[in-house]
């Protein structure tokens, strides 16, 4: 044979069949080689002994034609007059020549490739430093660099070879660097200019392949090149520009631009980071609280839904990432334009922030998008989190004077122990108040501003600023805000030292969320509550049987009860978001209330943890003397003395009248790990009190003598902290520890004023005092015990149904403008903890199951306490038909999925 006729195509496929035949690369059942010359493409036939092959076998189709799709009529230059039909792997051939100009393309079944498309499960399988040199840039442009990484996009494989043409296509255009396309469980398509290189990318690969699969089941790493500066990343992303160059506003940052100017990213941002680049699947974070949401604009495109309670659009704006928000306050207009983005191919949004998304998230959950779940979590890095110290004051004078300058003395006394000033927030539930101790803290030569939504907008701008630039003290600086829960949404200050509480917060979520605002730069901070506080309006006869603590607890009660009175049930069974809101008050008050238990393990506890709190190695591993309970166990039982209802009875007899009033019920929760409360005892109502004593009055003083068995403790200072400590991590030994001080003493007499408070809605106010709604004392009588269900809830049962909240209602609601925060966490934990809980639910038990909850939750309890922070990142650019996911699933997945489904679409009500 001629050197001519050696290099004819049909003469060369034969041949190269019988070499590929020995690597067990092609068998008769598929498999095989094309080549392209010029205007004619040389195929062999399908289905046949491919090593035996002969060139009278080959088929000659004319190129270009438009793709020879399986089900048109193909033009052929020469068929066998055998009985034979041209390779199914025709159209995919196609794609190489059409999307790649390429002169010849190699399919193989090798079973590196099938292995690699197993280990690697996500859209791409990547290697760096190996002798990847072979292979070229697109499979037909320069060579990579040993430098480089490699990366190969996987697609699905389908029943029928021809109908994989456009999924490879899609790969292909997505991928424009891949010299290659695996197809999962099947093999892998190669192609290059001519048929030497092909051939040569095509073992170059295989080897890839290999190596790849051993270094893998041997558990190292294929990947070493730092996520940062990997070269094929910037080429796709380089890619990705021109592609979407004129859909993109070059106004916007992502994940890169932003490391390139310095934003730090955490092991837990990395390791998430990791996660979506490396499997490139859709990928579902729980992260804590202040985790950051670098990773989810790391991949560099996808969208990143958000269910968070907190929004913090403004925040990445300002550092340039393209994020909105979809809540009750977006008109028409920006919902169409945020819906219309997401629906086009390469949305420019990156974040989106809502803490229920209806029709977007309806049409991700139903139609568009199915992501994998793959459960992999990680203990919350020690360095991430800072220790925080917890601590509760019941502070024995309550007058409001006296309140101000124990907190004046509580933070300069900080100050002192730190040598400077620091930054802190003290949370206040009412505008009025965080005017007065604002500037009651400023006379007293603090750098501190209010801040709550009576204040405008330039001026609540200026605060915000200043304060996240202070915290060293310079004189016109903002160290200390003084603010209602209106601040916070959105702040991402790293050195706040301190958060103080100075009312009781009005729920459990609120506090946590609140005391997480400070410590992100993982130095140890303080949180306090005080608790006892704000008599002001205060019903006599409440004081009298109940604690202090409760008359306080009442009063945030009433406020949380009555929230939204018109957000009552429509076509839901479970407890009504008031309910809820009470519940978590509740919890929050047993926090308060039991000194007995380490604090961090308490809200651990709250957030679904179940935790061990007599086994002394558990509670060192949750607080290890961060908090007034396990620190200073003695003195924080006698300090909570004043709690007890007979300790707190106040000396006092109540007005005389006529009427009398029914007799109380008071909540009952029965939480799984909750200690008793005074709020148990059933008996403890308000017997005999008369209606006029308990209504109370706007305005209305009230003095009220100290109670008896109350201690006043002394302002002394405390030994230096030996292993601080925050939930749910411990603080690394051998960090520098700091000082906690305690507390200074109070007074013994009452004169407070009732305030409106911010946060609530004005409906709140117009209810308790508009014709026809219940009297604030009236609505707290009307308290009932909470239904089984919500004891359930409380108890952290997860073998009751979770029922979610009907936002809807609120959403819709054209007389609700906005959602208030208190129904939204709620909303928001009842979701985390019906995520939290997946792993624990029997009936999606399973061995892979079992492993996963064995791995993640037993030997790490972090992982159950995650906080209340849910990151649903979808990245809207990988959509996997339902069926393929459904066919690829294993059993438990699709049990996840379906019960994140039902619980979305109960949250939604779809
Ligand atoms: C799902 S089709 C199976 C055939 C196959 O995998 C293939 O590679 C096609 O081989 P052919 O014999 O038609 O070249
Ligand atoms: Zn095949």
């Amino acid at each position: 044979m001629t050197e001519t006729q050696l290099h004819q195509p049909a003469n060369l496929i034969p041949e190269l069949c019988q070499s590929f035949y020995r690597l067990g690369w092609v068998t008769g059942t598929g498999g095989g080689i094309c080549i392209r010359q010029g205007d004619k493409v040389y195929i062999a036939p399908s289905g046949v002994q491919k090593e035996r092959i002969k060139p009278e076998h080959i088929f000659v189709l004319p190129y270009p034609q438009s793709s020879p799709s399986p089900h048109t009529d193909r033009v052929f230059l020469r068929r066998p007059p055998l009985n034979l039909k041209e390779s199914a792997c025709t159209p995919l051939f196609w794609n190489s020549f059409d999307l790649r100009n390429a002169g010849s393309c190699i399919h193989t079944h090798s079973q590196h490739a099938v292995m690699a498309t197993l280990l690697w499960k996500g859209p791409v399988f990547t290697i760096s430093h190996q002798m990847i040199k072979g292979v070229r840039i697109g499979g037909t442009g320069a060579a990579l660099s040993y430098l480089d990484t490699l990366v190969i996009p996987i697609i699905e494989n389908t029943p029928f070879e021809e109908d994989l043409r456009d999924s490879m296509a899609e790969a292909m255009t997505k991928y424009p660097d891949a010299a290659g396309v695996l197809v999962r469980r099947h093999g892998v398509y190669v192609w290059g200019t001519d048929w030497e290189k092909a051939k040569t990318q095509t073992e170059c690969l295989d080897y890839l392949f290999e190596i790849g699969v051993k270094m893998q089941l041997a558990g190292l790493p294929t990947v070493l090149n730092p996520i940062e500066t990997t070269a094929h990343l910037t080429r796709l992303n380089e890619c990705f520009e021109t592609t979407m160059a004129h859909q993109r506003d070059d106004s916007f940052h992502d994940g890169y631009e932003l490391l390139s100017k310095g934003t730090m990213i955490s092991p837990n941002q990395q390791r998430a980071e990791e996660i979506i680049l490396d499997t490139g699947q859709d990928v579902f974070v729980l992260a804590p609280t202040g985790m950051g949401k670098l990773p989810a604009i790391m991949a560099k495109t996808g969208v990143t839904l958000v269910i968070s309670p907190l929004c913090e659009v403004e925040n990445l704006r300002r550092k340039g990432v393209n994020v909105v928000a979809w809540t009750a306050e977006t008109d028409k207009d920006e919902r169409q334009e945020i819906e219309q983005d997401l629906k086009s191919r390469w949305p420019r949004i990156r974040l989106l922030y809502s803490a229920w998304i209806r029709s977007i998230a309806r049409e991700i959950l139903d139609n568009r998008l199915h992501p994998n779940i793959r459960r992999d979590v990680q203990k919350p890095q020690p360095e991430s989190i800072g220790p925080l110290y917890l601590r509760v004051r019941y502070p024995v004078n309550l007058e409001s004077n006296a309140r101000m300058q124990d907190i004046f003395d509580y933070i300069t006394l900080l100050y002192q122990r730190r040598n400077r000033a620091s930054s802190g927030i003290v949370y206040c539930r009412a505008k009025v108040t965080c005017d007065a101790l604002a500037s009651f803290l400023r006379g007293k030569g603090l750098n501190a501003k209010p801040y709550h939504r009576g204040i405008s907008a330039g001026i609540l701008r200026q605060t915000l600023r200043s304060w996240s630039a202070g915290g060293l003290g310079e004189p016109g600086g903002v160290d200390l805000v003084v603010a209602t829960v209106a601040f916070g949404l959105g702040i991402d200050k790293a050195d706040v030292r301190y958060i103080i509480h100075y009312d009781l917060p009005a729920s459990f979520e609120g506090y946590y969320q609140e005391t997480g605002r400070a410590g992100r730069d993982g130095q140890v901070t303080r949180a306090l509550v005080l608790i006892g506080a704000s008599l002001t309006d205060c019903p006599i006869q409440a004081i009298k049987v109940y604690p202090l603590l409760l008359e306080d607890a009442a009063r945030v009660r009433e406020l949380v009860s009555t929230s939204n009175p018109n957000r009552l049930q429509d076509g839901f069974d479970g407890p009504s978001p008031t309910q809820r809101a009470t519940s978590s008050l509740d919890e929050l008050i047993q926090y308060a209330e039991n000194v007995t238990t380490c604090r961090h393990i308490t809200i651990c506890q709250y957030f679904g943890e179940i935790v061990d709190s007599n086994d002394p190695e558990v509670v060192e591993a949750y607080c290890n003397d961060m908090c007034d309970a396990c620190k200073y166990p003695q003195k924080t039982q006698a300090r909570a003395k004043v709690l007890t209802p007979h300790s707190a009875i106040i000396q006092r007899e109540p007005p005389k009248t006529a009427q009398s009033i029914p007799e109380k019920k008071v909540p009952i929760i029965s939480g799984q790990n909750r200690q008793p409360s005074v709020l148990d005892d059933n008996k403890r109502g308000y017997p005999g009190d008369s209606d006029n004593a308990l209504r109370g009055h706007k305005k209305a003083k009230i003095s009220v003598a100290r109670p008896l068995t109350q201690e006043t403790m002394p302002f002394q200072s405390e030994k230096r902290l030996s292993k601080p400590f925050k939930p749910p991590t411990k603080m690394p030994k051998g960090r520098e520890p700091e000082i906690v001080e305690d507390e200074p003493s109070v007074d013994d007499v009452v004169t407070t004023t009732r305030e409106v408070p911010d946060g609530y809605s004005e409906s709140l106010a117009n209810s308790s005092t508009s014709p026809g709604n219940p009297e604030p004392s009236q609505v707290r009588l009307q308290i009932d015990a909470l239904s089984q269900q919500q004891r359930a809830e409380s108890s952290g049962d997860t073998t009751v149904p979770l029922e979610l909240p009907g936002f809807q209602v609120q959403l819709e609601n054209p007389t609700s403008s906005k959602v208030q925060l208190t129904p939204r966490m709620a909303a928001f934990t009842k979701l985390w903890r019906g995520l939290s809980s997946l792993d624990l639910d029997k009936s999606i038990e399973s061995a892979h199951c079992k492993k996963l909850r064995n791995n993640a939750y037993t030997a790490s309890p972090e992982s159950a306490s995650l906080m209340p922070y849910l990151c649903l990142v979808l990245q809207k650019d990988i959509i996997i038909k339902q069926t393929e996911w459904l066919k690829q699933s294993t059993t438990w997945l699709k049990d996840i999925w379906a019960q994140i489904q039902g619980w979305m679409k109960i949250l939604l009500k779809t």
